[in-house]
């Protein structure tokens, strides 16, 4: 098969603390994901002379920086492989929105690509190439829900009770590592354990410092909060909440501000990738 389309999810950070830092600057987390049945698209087609091209893909990110090419490249040097790919990309994952977008892009082109050309990597080989483009990818290359920690590539996989959500994207850009810089930034949350989240704790340390810089998350924080309990994702700037069906969900959308853009969507503990890739290797053994 030389041409295969792929999903690559959105996850929603379902709580998020910083434990302490690295030396090299880079943040120790827990955080819990999951993933979304919401995501972009990807066409991989493979190309016989090498070239790696993104005839489509996120606006206003040049061929050379978007995560997809970028993933590409590294499986290409590792892998030796000589086979090339075009690489489009459906958006329709916010960008900036702390849905990790361009990380399941790369996760995915990481593993469609391994498929592809053959090169046959493990998936623990797959992780540790994707933790080179983002610390967010690994978890989009494993497929399954889970605890994280370290700088988000320490998982431990967990199944949660799949619930509906609805996820607003407040119209601004948050920027991830301006974020993390941030000097308002909670960085020494005592460790917790996933009996302690049951419990009810568990909060998003951005959530104070995004809202301090963007009125329009705190806005919207507060629209969401009238239907159901609202927390921010990742460094934000998208915002979910629980609700008990998916018609519940849209009912809450079509009340939405127009500025806003918001959807709703099941949770996931094996992401709509893993789902795709265990179909095809049943097909082809
Ligand atoms: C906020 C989260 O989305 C939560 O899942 C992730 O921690 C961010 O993951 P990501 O977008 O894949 O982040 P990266 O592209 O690896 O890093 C962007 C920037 O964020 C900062 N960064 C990121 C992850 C981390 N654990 N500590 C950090 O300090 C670094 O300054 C880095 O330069
Ligand atoms: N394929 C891609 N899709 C989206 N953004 C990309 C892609 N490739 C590179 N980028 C760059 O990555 C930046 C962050 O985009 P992304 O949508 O992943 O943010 P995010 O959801 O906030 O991520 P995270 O939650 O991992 O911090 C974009 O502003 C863009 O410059």
């Amino acid at each position: 098969m030389q041409t295969l389309i792929l999903p690559a999810p959105a996850k929603l950070n379902l709580f998020l603390h910083i434990t302490g830092r690295r030396a090299d600057g880079y943040h120790l987390l827990q955080t819990l994901f999951v993933f979304l049945d919401f995501g972009d698209e990807i066409t991989l087609r493979v190309r016989d002379d090498g070239a790696i091209h993104r005839p489509a893909g996120a606006e206003g990110v040049p061929e050379a920086a978007d995560l997809t090419v970028r993933a590409a490249r590294l499986l290409q040097q590792m892998s030796g492989s000589p086979l090339g790919a075009d690489i489009q990309v459906l958006k329709r994952i916010p960008m900036g929105g702390g849905l990790g977008g361009g990380s399941s892009d790369a996760a995915t082109v990481l593993q469609g690509l391994n498929y592809l050309w053959r090169c046959g990597l493990s998936t623990d080989e797959l992780a540790a190439l994707g933790l080179r483009l983002g610390a967010d990818v690994p978890v989009f290359v494993r497929g399954h829900a889970a605890w994280a920690e370290g700088v988000g590539e320490q998982l431990t996989p967990v199944s949660l009770p799949e619930s509906w959500y609805v996820v607003i994207h407040p119209g601004v850009h948050v920027p991830t590592a301006e974020l993390f810089s941030d000097p308002g930034l909670t960085r020494d949350c005592p460790p917790i354990t996933l009996a302690t989240f049951h419990a009810g704790l568990g909060i998003n340390v951005f959530q104070p410092v995004v809202e301090k810089r963007y009125p329009e998350v705190t806005a919207a924080l507060r629209w969401l909060s009238r239907y159901s309990n609202a927390v921010l994702t990742g460094s934000g700037s998208c915002l979910f909440a629980p609700v008990s069906s998916k018609q519940e969900g849209e009912t809450i959308l079509q009340c939405l501000p127009n500025d806003w853009f918001g959807f709703v969507a099941s949770s996931a503990n094996v992401s709509p990738l893993q789902q795709k890739l265990l179909t095809l290797s049943t097909l082809h053994n």
